[in-house]
């Protein structure tokens, strides 16, 4: 894989004396799609906006396809396809209509084909003679994406692509960006659900106050943060746990029935084959065993509640 896009020192400094970003470094390998995460106010809609042409930084570059944002922006931003969080369409205008004319926009001429296949593989081909305004909340969200890709740019930025939408309809959204994933286009996008990163990204970047705190492959990141916690239902009730097993940090339910052991998943050894040997020569009958890793919610939180310089990439 290569970088299609290449961010290098990139700062924002709005004239209000915010500091939105602080030197953000990041490539984008080409076909990704790539999850950022952050707080309210964390700076993800200005690097995006920055990387689309619409926010002028205050420090670093940003090259798309080998294009700089700002001395080459016309093929830069041709390559660019932005799906904005607000729903905005011309009420009275035909869904085809709206693709069409986007992509005028962007220079490109007519190309029904096109239009009519983007339309077929985003489920609005029945609905491409119908006014905007007499479509659902899901289509109307498709075709926010069919004008963003109305010029075929190779990277989709999708920012909060769901928020707001009902379960069904988000799910149907990220069959969406899997199918356009698949097709080669990269994908940005930016969410508040972190099932959906979950879900969908193959990378991860948390951002925090304008700062990039680290990007990791998602199965990485669960793996590297992630803890694991083993439960152990007992036959009968302990009325106290053993010393040298309290010493190894396990946990006695209030009613006796239950042992509880978190462990590190990064650990070499997570003492778990031990332990079970130990209950057994303590003659404790264990009845069933259950893990849990944390979820990437947990493992978010912690993130942005711990103290950055902990866990910079
Ligand atoms: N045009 C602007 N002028 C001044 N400050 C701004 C402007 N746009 C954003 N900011 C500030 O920059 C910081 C980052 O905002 P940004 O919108 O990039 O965050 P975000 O991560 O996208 O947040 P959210 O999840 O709420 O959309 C915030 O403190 C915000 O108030």
């Amino acid at each position: 894989m290569s970088a299609i896009i290449e961010i290098d020192h990139l700062s924002k400094r709005y004239g209000s004396g915010t500091a939105a970003l602080n030197d953000v470094s990041l490539n984008i390998e080409e076909g990704e799609i790539l999850a950022l995460l952050g707080p309210n106010g964390a700076g993800k809609t200005t690097m995006i906006s920055i990387i689309c042409g619409l926010v002028r930084p205050t420090g670093g570059t940003v090259r798309v396809g080998g294009h700089d944002i700002r001395t080459d922006w016309r093929a830069a931003r041709k390559l660019i396809g932005l799906v904005p969080q607000e729903i905005l369409l011309e009420p009275f205008e035909t869904v085809r209509d709206c693709v069409r004319f986007t992509r005028g926009l962007y220079g490109e001429g007519p190309d029904e084909a096109y239009v009519e296949q983007l339309l077929r593989s985003l489920a609005l081909w029945d609905k491409r003679d119908a006014k905007t305004r007499e479509l659902s909340g899901g289509m109307k969200r498709r075709v926010l994406i069919a004008k963003a890709l109305s010029h075929r740019p190779k990277v989709l930025f999708l920012d909060e692509p769901t928020a707001g939408v009902d379960v069904t309809l988000r799910r149907e959204m990220w069959q969406v960006v899997r199918e356009l994933s698949a097709q080669g286009v990269t994908v940005i996008l930016t969410t508040h659900y972190l099932e959906e990163a979950e879900d969908m990204a193959d990378r991860i970047g948390v951002i925090n106050k304008g700062e990039l705190l680290l990007v990791k492959p998602k199965a990485e990141l669960m793996g590297e943060f992630g803890k694991k916690h083993l439960t152990i239902d007992l036959y009968e009730p302990l009325a106290e746990l053993p010393e040298d097993l309290s010493e190894r940090g396990l946990t006695l339910s209030e009613d006796g029935l239950q042992l509880g052991y978190g462990y590190d998943t990064k650990s070499a050894r997570t003492g778990i084959a031990r332990l079970l040997g130990d209950l057994t020569r303590h003659g404790i009958a264990v009845r069933d065993v259950a893990t849990k890793q944390s979820n990437l919610e947990e493992i978010f939180m912690s993130l942005v509640e711990d103290k950055p310089e902990e866990v910079r990439a």
